[in-house]
């Protein structure tokens, strides 16, 4: 049995018409994201990524995903990174900064990994949608993305699917902190660029 939207036949002026609305509240919905956030929090993270002896991003489902792909521009700068989960991510250890993101705040194995890294003496960064959750207990800093969480199927907060409002904030934010710490450095893209896997 097909789901009932794979059995009309919408025409396809009528597919580039919701496609281009859907667009556009996704954009729309981002835009406002950036409007609403706490800009000296995201100050505040800076210092704490520059300062790190290593960073170790975590994160699950697409959250994850989104901390990963930051993890790939911090090493493009030349920072030592790490994915918790890899099988080659070492222990952390203080000194170290664990970023971690999490809409809810109360992923099981993101608030486990923060509680481990903080008795390790790291301190924790928080990308999260609240300061009142476990994971923004055990926190040096967080940052709050004002998105719904995966389980606020209302639609007040965003026309999107469960968190994919607060998944885009979270690969958008750690890119303007990325642009940030770039021109700080100024290092050409073509010299970070030779940091790029060589075997993809
Ligand atoms: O993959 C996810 C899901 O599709 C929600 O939109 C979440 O990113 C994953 O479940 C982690 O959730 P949070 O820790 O609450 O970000």
């Amino acid at each position: 049995m097909q789901p009932t939207y794979l059995m009309s036949t919408p025409t396809s002026d009528k597919l580039r018409l919701a496609l281009q609305d859907n667009l556009q509240v996704i954009l729309q919905e981002n835009q406002q994201l950036a409007q609403k956030l706490d800009l000296a929090a995201v100050v505040a993270v800076i210092p704490l990524i520059q300062h790190a002896e290593r960073i170790f991003v975590v994160g699950a489902g697409r959250t994850g995903l989104a901390l990963k792909a930051a993890a790939m521009r911090l090493m493009h700068l030349g920072l030592t990174v790490f994915v918790v989960g890899e099988t080659t991510t070492p222990a952390i250890k203080a000194g170290d900064l664990l970023l971690a993101g999490s809409g809810s705040g109360t992923t099981s194995s993101i608030v486990k990994a923060a509680e481990k890294a903080v008795a390790a003496g790291a301190q924790v960064v928080a990308i999260s949608t609240t300061t009142t959750s476990p994971l923004a207990n055990l926190a040096t800093q967080v940052v709050v993305l004002p998105a719904a969480q995966k389980q606020d199927h209302g639609g007040e907060i965003s026309k999107q699917y469960a968190g994919s409002l607060f998944e885009q904030g979270v690969l958008l934010l750690l890119d303007a902190i990325f642009q940030t710490l770039w021109g700080l450095d100024g290092t050409p893209a073509a010299e970070l660029w030779k940091r790029h896997a060589n075997l993809e």
